[in-house]
């Protein structure tokens, strides 16, 4: 199966006087995963009704491959859906609730029967195909769900918050086997969370949305390695965050650091420093790296990695990350130590 390309071309979306989406842009290739993260009421949902064809946008076009949508009922669009609140068909059994697309489409009966043990297979379900969905789990609620949306061979897959209400274990099974299936049908799809450990895991790209608009959309490595604001930059993971001072001839100074380090962005205004990339010295000052001084406060013990608490000169608070090597002795709070980073890895930030 291919993917479509789906595409929002300045989408705006007003209920009265709140405006979930505002000028939204955002082009997905064929086959590409890609997710949108953001706070409660950032627009996620009202991105996925649009394209669903649930809501008008009040402005703007959605395209899927080079077809506007506007005036496209949703039963013609398409497009799989995977919603938490998308119930299945209480008195059809496994079978017959996967089979329902198929029969809505008038595939000839062999054919449906063909497809829907290929679903059922696919989401590891095949010897529950008889039974209705009351006396399944919920996590085999959800596969059922998940088949009966791809069941019809989809270009484009939406889904929204679907994991939501699984517990840790069968979530993550759920996001593997979702990735596994993405892998093997080639689909396109629009996944949307709030919770940012399924997204980086899950997606090619991720979409941070805030206040209707998309903040930053990147590979989940790059949005996490060079988040572009502070919004970013906070949302995702963890991060210590410094103003600059004077950027100017490639060098910027970061004064609640008392360094100053290589910066070529010149419309930088702050750093952010991942709390695992800054190291503690132990032995040597190494030569190629910015060192800078403070006193361990507090540490915090997480079995594989201690996190410390580092109170600067200034008086700010930075967090430092390590991996316990089991060899090295870590300073404790009340030490005075020194603390070692690469400049590369301070993501200049625009505000
Ligand atoms: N039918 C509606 N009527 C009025 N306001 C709405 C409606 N649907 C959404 N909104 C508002 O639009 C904004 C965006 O909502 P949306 O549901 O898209 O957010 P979300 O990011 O999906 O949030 P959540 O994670 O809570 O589902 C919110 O301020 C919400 O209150």
């Amino acid at each position: 199966m291919q993917g479509s390309r789906v595409r929002f071309e300045n989408v705006t979306k007003s209920f009265g006087a709140t405006v979930a989406l505002s000028d939204f842009n955002l082009d997905i290739a064929p086959g590409e995963f890609v997710t949108l993260l953001g706070a409660s009421g950032s627009g996620k949902s009202t991105a996925l009704n649009i394209l669903a064809g649930f809501s008008d946008a009040s402005s703007g076009e959605v395209f899927i491959d080079d077809r506007p949508l506007t005036g496209v009922a949703p039963e013609h669009r398409n497009v799989g859906m995977v919603f938490q609140s998308f119930a299945l068909f209480p008195h059809k059994t496994v079978a017959d609730n996967v089979a329902f697309p198929l029969k809505m489409r008038k595939v000839p009966q062999p054919e449906i029967d063909k497809r829907v043990k290929a679903a059922l297979e696919m989401v590891r379900l095949g010897e529950f195909a008889a039974r209705k969905p009351a006396a399944l789990s919920g996590g085999q609620r959800q596969r059922v769900a998940l088949a009966r949306a791809v069941v019809f061979e989809p270009p484009v897959l939406l889904m929204d918050e679907c994991l939501s209400a699984l517990d840790l274990k069968l979530r993550e099974e759920l996001q593997g086997e979702i990735r596994r299936i993405h892998r093997e049908i080639g689909t396109t799809v629009l996944f949307v969370t709030h919770d940012q450990t399924e997204a980086l895991t899950m997606s090619d790209r991720i979409a941070i949305l805030e206040g209707g608009k998309i903040e930053q959309i990147d590979a989940p490595e790059a949005l996490y390695d060079r988040p572009r604001t502070r919004f970013v930059a906070d949302f995702i993971g963890q991060s210590n965050m410094f103003s600059l001072g004077d950027v100017k001839d490639g060098r910027a100074s970061v004064p609640d650091m008392g360094i100053d380090i290589p910066m070529s962005d010149e419309s930088a205004v702050a750093i952010s420093l991942r709390p695992e990339r800054i190291r503690v010295v132990l032995g040597e000052e190494p030569a190629d790296k910015t060192i800078f001084e403070g006193v361990v406060q507090e540490e915090t013990f997480f079995g594989p990695v201690v996190a410390q608490m580092v109170r600067l000169t200034s008086g700010r608070l930075l967090e430092v990350r390590s991996q316990r090597s089991g060899h090295d002795r870590m300073p404790h709070a009340g030490e005075a130590i020194k603390l070692a980073f690469d400049p590369a890895d301070a993501a200049p930030l625009a505000d």
